[in-house]
């Protein structure tokens, strides 16, 4: 198995708002391996943007950041601001959402991959124009278009340029917040399929945060299924998708086009005051009385899957019999009777 290139470990992100303190991200501990596509799913709000922009510590606001983020052997929370500025892009780069907000409107997209290779390699303008221009290339843009600006440019290839930035400085690292999302199915899956092919050639990782499972099933290695601020569940994309062991992940199958299109139903919780015991069972069709007062751990099960529910344990307690298991209960399973392909 290769080994972690980025290891973070009970991280939690919270901040302070007129509402109260959002805990947007609550005891996340993950790894990403050499070389491995992650797919990072979950619904709107769950604190995948936040886990995204954590690692290169790009929250602002008022915000609190606890726990241990290590990549390659180099604490992250504890480096220098200066360092960090070196580091954000050479060892993990970053593709954030909505490409039209990050990109300077004034400065042609050449000019943008260009300024990359100034400022971190020190090139000269001639040789930093040429790089960029390759990047274009490798990304599918003909360099002739690197003195364009970004709005003549159309939404799909925005992200190439994105792309390119991101991988510039050739990461070991990809983080890619939602790159397909607004685009067509067609350039969906071109662009999803671009970060993919460029990220295998360098034998480099990707963490691809999306809410989009489908995309998630064909392209990523594992899958980390996030929900109200926490992981819920961790394995192997095939079979986190034709087996789910959490029943937020069901229920996420069930709301895709192929497999029935039923939103998971109820609300999205607060992450100002999450539900008590596990954070789906308000939601959760299986849940029993444990559920509302027991907070599941991410237990590793036998298939070397980590699952955060009382179903998929053994044993559990409730605080009321502090001691004993009141029951078993039978293993969860998705109730499905095709199995799931993408
Ligand atoms: N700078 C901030 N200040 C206050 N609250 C924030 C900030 N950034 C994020 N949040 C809150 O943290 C929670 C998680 O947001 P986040 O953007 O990480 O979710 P997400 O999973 O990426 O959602 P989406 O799929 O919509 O992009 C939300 O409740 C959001 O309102
Ligand atoms: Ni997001």
């Amino acid at each position: 198995m290769s080994f972690p290139v980025l290891t973070v470990e009970d991280l939690n992100v919270s901040f302070k708002t007129s509402k109260g303190v959002v805990k947007a991200n609550d005891g996340i501990s993950l790894e990403v391996r050499e070389g491995e596509i992650l797919g990072l799913i979950g619904e709107t709000g769950c604190g995948k943007t936040t886990f995204g922009k954590a690692i290169l510590r790009l929250l602002s606001g008022k915000v609190k950041l606890e726990g241990k983020i290590v990549y390659r052997g180099t604490d992250i929370l504890s480096l220098p601001e200066k360092e960090m500025r070196r580091f954000r892009g050479k060892e993990i780069g970053i593709m954030l959402q909505n490409p039209s907000a990050c990109l300077n409107p004034v400065l042609s997209a050449g000019r943008q991959i260009a300024e990359i290779y100034r400022y971190h390699e020190g090139m000269g303008k001639k040789e930093a124009e040429k790089k960029a221009g390759e990047m274009l290339e490798l990304v599918g843009i003909s360099s002739l278009r690197k003195d364009d600006y970004p709005h003549q440019f159309s939404g799909g290839m925005l992200q190439r340029v994105m792309v390119a930035i991101g991988l510039a400085l050739r990461p070991g690292l990809l983080i890619a917040d939602e790159p397909t999302k607004g685009l067509d199915t067609d350039t969906k899956l071109q662009i999803a399929e671009l970060i993919v092919g460029l990220v295998r050639k360098e034998n480099a990782s990707l963490l691809l945060v999306t809410h989009d499972l489908e995309l998630a099933g064909r392209l990523a290695d594992r899958i980390a299924v996030m929900y109200a601020g926490e992981i819920v569940e961790i394995g192997k994309a095939e079979e986190v998708i034709s087996n789910p062991g959490h029943p937020y992940t069901c229920d996420l199958l069930h709301s895709l086009p192929g497999k029935g299109l039923k939103a998971v139903s109820g609300q999205i919780p607060s992450l100002v005051s999450p539900p008590s015991g596990c954070r789906y069972h308000p939601r959760c069709s299986c849940r029993f009385e444990a559920c509302s007062q027991v907070r599941p751990e991410l237990l590793k099960n036998a298939g070397g899957r980590f699952i955060r529910c009382l179903l998929s344990g053994k044993e559990w307690k409730t605080e009321n019999a502090a001691d004993s298991p009141i029951r078993e209960q039978p293993a969860f399973s998705c109730t499905e009777e095709d199995t799931w392909h993408f």
